[in-house]
């Protein structure tokens, strides 16, 4: 039987939610993953030093039978330099969203004004705290991310010593910027590496394909795959993955977030197999991150076969992407 190995996988997006939520999805990624980046859109955010480090132990208190890194992260207000000090061991990057844009996020940056951000912005650079960001307007929804590739090329020239990682990039557009500033990088989730937006309504409507940023076009797509088959070293994997409750997607006003954690790798295994490029599937899911970030997971080994695998109707209360559907990739054994 074919397989392949994975060392110390990392997800740098992911959203483990908290509570009963946080019970049953953190255990998923911590199985097959060394360590994720956690995003602080709880409610309320994750804001203050006590919040990170009691976030964390609940995270770590989820997955006592794994070794897994959760890698925190705070909600992007404008911070002073005292306090960024005194949290920048305990998290790994800073995340900024636009207010309202997506789930939870009702608290972002509602105007992009760099003089009255330039103080955190300039802080965070001197600390060596990577800012990550949601990267849409609140425009047409397919023009979204498009469109906020301006205020990504402002905080790039602003603030060129600052690491800015672009979340869950959807478009060429946004892999054309990519190289455009030495201190830009991208997350790309695996839907977004085989979803357009015909699998979220081109036939029935789908809302476990429902996500922000919304699935785009197929030239996006291709943007998308050209530069994680080939590992770009600025790229790294991110699953997004976003659970919520089977009632509140299956509902009128569903809320947006696909939810892959446990399923990514084996997803991966099969896109890159697919085109062939399987050797370069370890960079996109951990040696690349490890570079950008600066991190070192402890010793983790995946090893994947490929075999027919039924993914489950539904992980507790979650139907995750791809739900009852049957895929060629499953997880062997993990060391
Ligand atoms: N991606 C999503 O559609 N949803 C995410 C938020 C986010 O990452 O934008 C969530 O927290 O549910
Ligand atoms: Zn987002
Ligand atoms: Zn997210």
């Amino acid at each position: 039987m074919k397989t392949h190995t994975l060392l110390m996988p990392l997800d740098m997006h992911l959203h483990l939610r908290d509570g009963v939520m946080l019970e049953n999805v953190a255990p998923l990624s911590a199985y097959s993953f060394s360590g994720a980046l956690v995003m602080p859109n709880l409610v309320p955010p994750i804001t203050t030093l006590e919040e990170v480090k009691a976030y964390k132990e609940r995270i770590i208190a989820a997955v006592p039978n794994d070794y897994f890194e959760p890698y925190m992260t705070l909600f992007y207000k404008n911070y002073d330099k005292a306090f960024l000090k005194s949290v920048a061991e305990e998290i790994i990057a800073i995340k900024l969203y636009p207010a309202g844009i997506t789930t939870n996020s009702e608290g972002g940056v509602s105007s992009f004004d760099i003089e009255e951000m330039r103080p955190t912005l300039e802080a965070m650079s001197e600390l060596n705290i990577p800012l990550c960001v949601h990267g849409e307007t609140d425009g047409f929804v397919m023009d979204r991310e498009a469109e906020f590739m301006s205020i990504y090329e402002l905080l790039a020239s602003s603030f060129p010593k600052l690491k800015i990682i672009m979340e869950h990039i959807t478009t060429k557009a946004a892999v054309d910027t990519l190289d455009k500033f030495d201190n830009l990088y991208a997350t790309i989730t695996v839907h977004h590496l085989l979803f357009t937006l015909d699998d979220v309504v081109g036939g029935m409507m789908m809302p476990h394909n429902f996500c922000k940023p919304i699935a785009k076009r197929p030239e996006d797509l291709d943007a998308l795959l050209s530069v994680a088959l080939e590992a770009h070293p600025k790229v790294m994997f991110g699953s997004d993955s976003a659970p919520h409750p089977q009632d509140k997607k299956e509902s009128c006003g569903c809320a947006a977030g696909v939810f892959s954690a446990p399923i990514a790798l084996q997803l991966l295994c099969e896109i890159f197999e697919q085109y062939d490029r399987l050797d370069n599937l370890q960079a996109f899911v951990s040696d690349n991150a490890q570079n950008i970030y600066g991190i070192c997971p402890e010793f983790k080994e995946v090893i994947l076969e490929k075999r027919p695998f039924v993914i489950p109707k539904m992980y507790a209360n979650v139907v995750p992407m791809y739900a009852e559907q049957a895929i060629n990739w499953a997880i062997a054994d993990i060391e």
